[in-house]
Formats: structure tokens, sequence, C-alpha cells
């Protein structure tokens, strides 16, 4: 594709904000779209797939830039200018004519940016373009199995619908795409995969709450919660509600809802989207202090702990997780996580259930985690089930799940 300069100037500045700024990628990418109206679909489609693609690899198209630090503009420029000599689909053209004959790449000299980028495949935490830490971890955690899953973890997420069944169904959904556009998936009734990524929250169908964004591997939680119309839920880490809707059609409306968390903003956010889904069983609560739980001792049947993590395991979608996630992060968020399980678990009722889920490959942050609560809490627990989801073998995100019982 011939490159365009303000298309470049724009992929410039949304790096910039992302690496010297600290600014998420997916807020930047969405401003920059939004603040540009004009652009058309060929355009908005190459700087949201360049600027993802660049953080993905920024490690391995640092170091062909032969760049030991990126903080000037034109040390940008240089990155933008070699991404576009590495990127796979330029690699397999062999050609010498890709960079235009711009001063701002008069410096990149593509015989020494493709030297280097081979000898940089060699190594994998170059390779797979992670940092040191990272690799040491997940080598220490997950053994042969880590390099199979960080190199799935590399590529694209597909793009993933719910089907809301409290106001839509599979067909009628198909049908808003046209059946050539779309997936089913097998295993997981009400997903459906789109085979070209498009601005779905501008839809009509969207705006009706007929399907929500959600992906296959976080679709299966809630259906592993072992759901009943009527049942009392309370989803204790709700964040902006993903599962909780999808938990409100699997209860047909029936019955009740309790979802927290202890960011305010993110359940405003859950409460719109539940309006729009139809839901009508939910409530919503902040968590202040521990009083909000203790005040739910014993009241639910059934009890959604999807902990905060590291996120290791949607790395597809948030490739900035790369270089913003420190080590140190990692041992406050197990302490936090083994509070939240210790502690809220109290909410479930004696028969009850309990669904411990993190978005996590690390078994430290997961199983381990499970089985210190058995351990410790055996007398009155005991786990019925677990799963984890593999990006490499499934191509479904990276989740952890446990059932627990309530048994005394
Ligand atoms: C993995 S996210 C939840 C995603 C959400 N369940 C969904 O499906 O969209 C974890 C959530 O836990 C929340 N959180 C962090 N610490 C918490 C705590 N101590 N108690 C409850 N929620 C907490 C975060 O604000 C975040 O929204």
């Amino acid at each position: 594709m011939k490159l365009y300069k303000g298309l470049i100037e724009a992929t410039v500045q949304s790096l910039q904000h992302i690496f010297s700024d600290k600014q998420q990628a997916d807020r930047v990418v969405e401003r920059l779209l939004k603040s540009n109206p004009k652009w058309g679909a060929r355009d908005r489609a190459f700087l949201a797939e360049n600027i993802y693609e660049i953080v993905r690899w920024w490690r391995l198209i640092k170091f062909s830039a032969h760049l030991e630090k990126v903080t000037q503009s034109a040390d940008f420029w240089k990155i933008v200018g070699v991404w576009q000599i590495i990127k796979p689909e330029h690699l397999q053209l062999e050609t010498d004519n890709i960079l235009p004959d711009w001063e701002e790449f008069a410096d990149i000299d593509l015989e020494k940016v493709l030297i280097r980028y081979k000898e940089g495949l060699k190594t994998r935490k170059i390779a797979q373009s992670i940092p040191d830490w990272m690799d040491e971890v997940g080598e220490k955690e997950l053994g042969d199995k880590w390099e199979k899953e960080i190199t799935a973890l590399n590529h694209q997420a597909p793009f993933v619908l719910r089907v809301n069944t409290l106001k839509s169904d599979l067909k009628s959904v198909i049908s808003i795409f046209g059946e050539d556009k779309i997936e089913t998936v097998p295993e997981i009734p009400n997903a459906l995969v789109l085979k070209k990524r498009q601005n779905v929250a501008g839809q009509e169908g969207f705006k009706k709450g007929f399907f929500e964004v959600q992906d296959a591997g976080s679709q299966l939680i809630p259906p592993f919660m072992d759901l009943h119309p009527g049942q009392t839920v309370i989803d204790a880490c709700a964040g902006a509600g993903g599962k909780t809707l999808q938990i409100a059609a699997i209860l047909e409306n029936k019955g009740n809802i309790i979802s927290l968390d202890i960011e305010n903003y993110k359940l405003e956010e859950l409460q719109k989207r539940a309006t729009r889904n139809g839901v009508k069983i939910l409530s919503t609560g902040v968590i202040k202090s521990e009083k909000t739980i203790k005040e739910l001792i014993d009241k639910a049947d059934r009890l959604l702990l999807d902990v905060p993590c590291s996120g290791l395991g949607v790395l597809r979608r948030n490739p900035d997780t790369k270089w913003k996630l420190q080590p140190t992060f990692l041992a406050t968020i197990r302490n936090t996580q083994w509070h939240i399980l210790s502690t809220y678990s109290k909410m479930v009722k004696r028969g009850g259930k309990m669904v411990y889920a993190t978005c996590s490959l690390l078994p430290s942050e997961s199983e381990n985690q499970v089985t210190r609560f058995v351990m410790e809490f055996g007398d009155k627990w005991r786990l019925i089930d677990e799963r984890r989801t593999s990006t490499a073998d499934e191509g479904y995100d990276g989740f952890y799940m446990a059932l627990l019982e309530r048994i005394k």
C-alpha cells in the first residue's frame, strides 16, 4: 500500500502518546479515529492496524532499527519506517522499494535492517517482542507451553460477538451481518466471529442491544457457573459488566444480580449497557470497605470472582500490557486476588457455588490460588471443576476458571 504522509504522521504521534505519555493504546486509537471523521474506511483500518502491530512488535522493531531508546520524534519516525520493512506482508514482497523518499526515512538502510531483523529472530524474547522479565516468568511457570502460547498471543484477536438472547437470537444477528461475513463457534452457542473487523458500535442492532462484543473464551465463564433462572448472583469484580450481561441472559431476567466493583465509573458504564441489553434484575454497588462484603455474607447462590490480574491471557487485545506491566505488580496483584478469594467467598450461602476466574496464563494467579484456597478452607469448600483455555490450541483468549461449592 502506498504510504501517505498524513497517516504516517498520525501513527508517529499516536505512538508518542502511548510510549512517551503512557496513554492506553485503545484509547489513543479511538480518540484519533473519532477526531478525524473524514478519513475513509481504508485509512482508518491502516492506522488502527499499524499502531497496534507496532505496539505488539515494539522490541523486535527497536532491535531491527538498532535503537537503544526511543524518545525523540526522529526515533518514532524510524520505528514506523522500519516496521514498513519488516511487516510480514512486505517481507514477502522482496522489494527494496518500500519506503518513500522522505527525509524522515533518509537514514534507514534496508539491508542493515533486514540483517539485524534476522539476528533478532534467533532470541525468543526479541523475536516474540516481550520484556526479559516476562519471558523468564512465562518460562518458569509454563515451561514448554510458554513459547507456543506467547507466539499465539502475538496474533490479532478474532472479533467475537455475543448474541443477547434477552433481545434477539442467533439467526437474526447472523442476518444483520450476512451469512458469508460471520461464523458460529461450535462450542459456544451464542458466539459469532466476524470475518472482517468493523466498527459495530454505530450499528442499529448494537444500539438496540441485540449483541455485544465479547471474546469466546470470556463467554465460557458464565455458563461454567451452573446458573439457573431465579438465583441470586453476585458478580463481585464486575467492571463494565461483560459477564454480568451474559449472566442476566442465562438467568432469563429472572432472579437477582448484584454487581460490585471498586470503581464507580465502570459500574456506571455497566448500568448503561444493562439498559441497552434489556437487563431488569441488576443492582450495582461500589465496594468502599469490607462493610459492603459483610452485608452480603451468606446471600449468594452463585458468586463470580473475575479478579484483577496481569492480563497475560489477553495480550492479543491489549499488546501494550507487555510494556506497561511491571514485575512488582505481579506480587501485588496476587495478594489482591488472595484477599478477594478468601474474604469475598463468604458471600456464598451454604450449598452455593462460586467461580474464580482470571485472564492470566500464570498458574501463580490462577490454579495455585485455588489450590491454596482448598487447602486452607477445605472444610467448607470443594473444587468441582477447573478449565483453562489455550490461545495456541483453541484460539480463545487465555482464561482460567474454577468452579467451587460451599459444602458447609
Ligand atoms: C478482570 S476485570 C473484570 C472484568 C469484568 N468482569 C467483565 O467481564 O467485563 C477485574 C475488575 O476487578 C476490579 N477490582 C480490582 N480490585 C478489586 C477489589 N478489591 N474488589 C472488587 N473488584 C476489584 C477492577 O476494577 C476490574 O474492573
